[in-house]
Order: C-alpha cells, then structure tokens, then sequence
C-alpha cells in the first residue's frame, strides 16, 4: 500500500492550435501531502476536469509541471488510479474482465490466479458479485461506478484522481456510493492520496480534509479551505454542527460571488456585440 505526494506547479493551459486558444488553467498551484482527500470545487467550465486531465498524464500542461513524489508527470502511468463519470471501464469487457486486466496492467507481474483473487474480492468488496460476468452496458450507472471503484482499489495506484464519479447518480445512490468510497478509502493502513472534483458542497464536505476552490475561467485556485471535523464523519452528526452550517455557507457565498462575476462578465462581452 503505497501512497504520494501531489503538486501541481504554475499550472497553465490553453487549448486550441499549439495552446493559443482558450486559456482554461492560469498558474495554478496546489500541494496535497500523503494521504490526503483534497477536493477541488468551482464554477462550471473552470478547468477541474482539464486539472484532472493534465495530472492523469493525458494531457500536457502549456507551462508549469505535476510532481507525484517530486517526479515530474510525463505521460499516463500505473501510479495514478483514476474514475471519471462515465468513462472508466472498457465496454467489451465484464466487470471481472475490466478489474482484472487493471490489475495485470498495473502490477506488471504475477500469477493469474492470484490476480484473479484479488478481482474476486474487490468485486465482492462493492457488492457486484452477482453481475461479475456482466458488461459495462448491461449495469445501472451507480453498478459501473462500483466496478470503477473496484477497479481502482485493486490497482493499488499511489494516488486516486477522481473526476465528479458521483455527477450522474441519483441521490440514494450517491449517498451509498459516498459512504463506500470512506469505508474502503479509511479501511487500510495507509490511505490513498485523493484529488476529487464535485460540484456539490456537501460531497465536497462530507469527503474531504480540504476543499479547494477553483475561480471561474481561466481557473486559479482561489482559496484552500481545511474542513475541520474528525473523522468517521456521519451526515446525521454533520447536518447539525453549526461549524458545519457557517463552512457550508461560507462555501457557497464564494461559489455564489463567482458565479456572479462570471455572469456580469458574459453581459458586459454581450454588450459589447449590441
Ligand atoms: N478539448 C477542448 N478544447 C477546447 N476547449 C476546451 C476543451 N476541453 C475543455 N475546454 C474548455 O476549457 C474550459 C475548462 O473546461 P473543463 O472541462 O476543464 O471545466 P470544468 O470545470 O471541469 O467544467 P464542468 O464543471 O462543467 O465539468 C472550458 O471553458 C471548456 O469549454
């Protein structure tokens, strides 16, 4: 059980020919410590995913680096797990399929039994031992978000980089998928390190040990907010610690001042077509 650290150095980015298009990211700078659950939260269209991108190795920044252990990021690599919306298993494999080539893929070596005991139970784990011969296409969408999950866990990477996976679930779902996230993240001797993009507040909250905000486009990180309750964290506990009322507020009323701001902005260019 490995773990590393993450930074993100001067991180710039522009899409488009040779990035001289959009600027989506501007000096961006983070640093998450071993072990830590940073989640990163702002406007939509701020570069959360493009930040996700850029450490997963599948995209190259325009300026600055990512550092996983103080090594440079140059490319995708078994060192980092990561679970997107919609996109993390291959549709032509079964959930066992998709679980075990992770583990073949990122441990490189080793006997095919015991690759496929390690599959077994993290399928068990998440609770789809029934549809372990199932395909992606045939499972609910909080099922194939369980099989990424699994997949992630059974890879074992140093870092878990996880973009918005809970966005398109219903809420009794996303509350199930939550908790099993803390319980398989707490359970061993050494947590993971988490970079976690959401949208929603509580989520962000609920999960993490700091919430970064993002301002809107070209995104920067704007503020970096410990989130002080120890954990196990419950909801029922969390819903009505006045601590928990004024971080949530105070979240929402940065995320709200920039949302106007970007609104005032997009007038002003519409004005500016009249
Ligand atoms: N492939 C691309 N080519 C050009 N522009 C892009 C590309 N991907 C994203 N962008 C632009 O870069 C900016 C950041 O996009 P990104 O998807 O990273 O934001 P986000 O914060 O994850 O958004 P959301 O919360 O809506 O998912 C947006 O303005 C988006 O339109």
């Amino acid at each position: 059980m490995e773990t590393a650290t993450i930074d993100l150095k001067n991180l710039s980015l522009s899409y488009g020919n040779n990035g001289t298009g959009h600027k989506a990211l501007s000096d961006v700078n983070l640093s998450i410590e071993n072990g830590e659950f940073i989640s990163l939260i702002g406007p939509s269209g701020c570069g959360k995913s493009t930040i996700i991108d850029v450490v997963s190795g599948l995209r190259p920044p325009s300026e600055g680096s990512v550092l996983i252990d103080g090594a440079r990021v140059k490319g995708p690599g078994t060192d980092r797990g990561t679970v997107f919306q919609d996109y993390s298993l291959f549709p032509w494999m079964t959930t066992f399929e998709n679980v075990c080539f992770a583990i073949e893929h990122a441990k490189k070596t080793g006997e095919r039994r015991d690759i496929e005991k390690t599959a077994q139970e993290f399928i068990e784990l998440v609770g789809l031992e029934k549809f372990k011969n199932a395909y992606p296409g045939t499972l609910s969408g909080g099922m194939r978000q369980r099989a990424s999950i699994a997949r992630m866990f059974s890879m074992d990477p140093k870092v878990f980089l996880m973009d918005e996976p809970f966005g398109a679930l219903d809420s009794l779902n996303r509350i199930y998928m939550q908790d099993l996230l803390l319980h398989l993240w707490s359970e061993g001797e050494q947590r993971k390190t988490v970079l976690f993009v959401t949208h929603d507040i509580d989520e962000a909250l609920l999960l993490s040990d700091k919430v970064a905000i993002m301002t809107p486009s070209p995104g920067r990180i704007k503020e970096i907010i410990e989130v002080p309750f120890s954990r196990p964290r419950l909801r029922k506990d969390l819903s009505i610690d006045p601590n928990y009322l004024a971080l949530k507020s105070h979240l929402l009323s940065v995320l709200y001042g920039e949302m106007v701001e970007e609104i005032e902005k997009q007038e002003k260019e519409l004005e500016g077509f009249a």
